[in-house]
């Protein structure tokens, strides 16, 4: 079952992943898409960080390419908190565009109905997956009165205009239109799609759109209508953040035509608008984009179905943010088996010597790739090496050096959201019920058992064991790296 996660139970503490101070000295730097080139990060503010980051549409609910673009700036959040940064995010909620209205009139519900049913549905994956939540959520049509704002605000200075109730951003009276994306704007195409009316040039694109029948709209000056996409992000940025902020996110898929848009209509209202463009690569599958629209979305909700959510995490969460995630089974058995391994250190090292607490600074090693744009699979080959060298200790009596090199473990991996012993993992147990944990272990030594009897080509036993796994409901699957284990149907 996709079960509700109880409310706050991922409330953000600065402590919790965050010890080191601020020493007022730049040690992020971060590939800005703007500059095409990595940049020392300074906020604007002195140990402070904003961030905006573009979220979901809630036509449908979540495949696992939305929750990798929240769990990307997760990882930034809590790392630029470890650093000392109070760091506010906001992340929000196009909760009205062609596709829910569309996707009502196919179901006849109403289409706020099926934004909130998916609105949830995004908020509980990304909890799931261990994501803090956000400052804000602020969703798109509870920000009308400040959309008018600035479209009044961009038609009084001549860069907008009403025509047949639509308002239109006239592109040519920008001139860092393109800026971000390096396009020229003679070389640029009208959109595919539906003619919108009115338009002055083919290349403006809608910030408000006029009210069509039974579909939702709002009162505006120029007439009832409905928020374009680009206008809700420029709109609530301002609202939130001010001015300025430091850093603006989403996935490469957005640099033009959103994010272009966006920067049009905020410097032309007089914002300052981000200071870093940061945007992250796809989760993919046969090469092309994870999307609801192409229909190849695997669901969050299927996927903590058959893997843990912490391994789930680990798979999205541990590859560059700019890298393309493939799906694949392959590597998701290789992220549990080496997710495993850090576990298992970790409990055996408890087991030899007692719990232990994170260190208050991590590696200096971590730090550097961390550091380095967000420098992810180098900082976890440090988690890795770290694993070996208390294994060693352990192998060697060493109980001291062992729980020196667990404590340094659980401080980096609470910085990845990775640490199996933080409170919020014991969620994952919802997935089953209270007993999960427990099947858990029974299941993974009966699963030993088969292998050892295997090992000894004690066939009978082996195959008997896996017939009363699966008379129980089980769904048994070998893999290179081991048997696992799910839940029938
Ligand atoms: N396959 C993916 N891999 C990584 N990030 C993705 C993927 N699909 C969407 N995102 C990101 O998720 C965030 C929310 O996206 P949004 O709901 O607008 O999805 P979308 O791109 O319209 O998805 P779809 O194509 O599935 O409808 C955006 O930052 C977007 O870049
Ligand atoms: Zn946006």
């Amino acid at each position: 079952m996709w079960r509700q996660l109880p409310c706050g139970a991922a409330q953000f503490t600065d402590s919790r992943v965050g010890r080191g101070q601020y020493d007022r000295a730049v040690t992020l730097r971060l590939y800005d898409t703007g500059a095409r080139r990595i940049r020392d990060f300074v906020p604007l503010v002195p140990g402070r960080v904003s961030i905006y980051l573009c979220g979901a549409t809630v036509q449908a609910a979540p495949h696992i390419g939305h929750i990798r673009s929240g769990l990307n700036f997760d990882i930034l959040r809590r790392w630029l908190t470890y650093r000392g940064n109070q760091v506010t995010l906001v992340h929000n909620v196009t909760d009205v565009d062609d596709k829910i209205i569309a996707r009502s009139a196919a179901e006849q519900r109403p289409w706020w109905a099926i934004g909130y049913e998916n609105e949830r549905a995004f908020a509980t994956g990304y909890e799931v997956l261990g994501c803090l939540p956000p400052s804000n959520a602020p969703r798109a049509t509870a920000h009308v009165p400040e959309m008018v704002d600035m479209m009044r605000g961009l038609i009084e200075r001549g860069h907008a205009y009403v025509a047949e109730g639509n308002v239109y951003f006239d592109v040519r009276s920008f001139p860092g239109y393109l800026e971000l994306s390096r396009q020229e704007l003679d070389d640029l195409r009208a959109a595919e799609g539906e003619v919108e009316a009115g338009k002055r040039d083919h290349r403006d694109f809608a910030m408000w759109k006029a009210a069509r029948p039974g579909e939702p709209s709002w009162e505006t000056p120029w007439g009832r209508g409905r928020p374009g996409w680009h206008l809700e992000c420029s709109a609530m940025a301002h609202k939130y953040l001010g001015r300025a902020f430091d850093i603006h996110g989403g996935g490469t898929e957005l640099v033009f035509p959103h994010h272009e848009n966006e920067i049009a209509q905020s410097k032309a209202y007089g914002d300052d608008f981000a200071n870093y463009w940061v945007h992250h690569g796809w989760v993919t599958m046969s090469g092309e984009k994870m999307s609801k629209s192409l229909g190849n979305s695997v669901l969050v909700s299927d996927m903590v179905q058959r893997w843990r959510p912490i391994v789930l995490r680990y798979y999205l969460g541990t590859p560059h943010y700019r890298s393309t995630i493939e799906y694949g089974g392959q590597a998701l058995a290789e992220a549990e088996a080496a997710f495993s391994r850090i576990e298992g250190f970790l409990q055996r090292a408890a087991d030899k010597a007692g719990p232990v607490e994170p260190v208050t600074e991590v590696p200096p090693a971590f730090a550097e790739a961390m550091d380095d744009d967000l420098g992810v699979p180098q900082a976890l080959a440090v988690v890795h090496t770290t694993v070996r060298q208390g294994n060693s200790a352990l192998t060697a009596g060493d109980k001291e050096a062992a729980a020196a090199r667990a404590s340094e473990v659980r401080a980096m991996l609470a910085v990845l959201g990775l640490d199996p012993l933080d409170p919020r993992w014991a969620l994952e147990e919802d997935r089953g019920g209270d007993m999960y944990p427990v099947v858990d272990s029974l299941v993974r030594l009966a699963l030993e058992q088969r292998q050892a009897a295997r090992a000894r080509k004690d066939y009978a036993t082996a195959d008997a064991i896996r017939d009363q796994l699966l008379q129980a409901g089980l769904e048994i699957e070998d893999t290179p790296t081991g048997s696992r284990w799910t839940r029938r149907g």
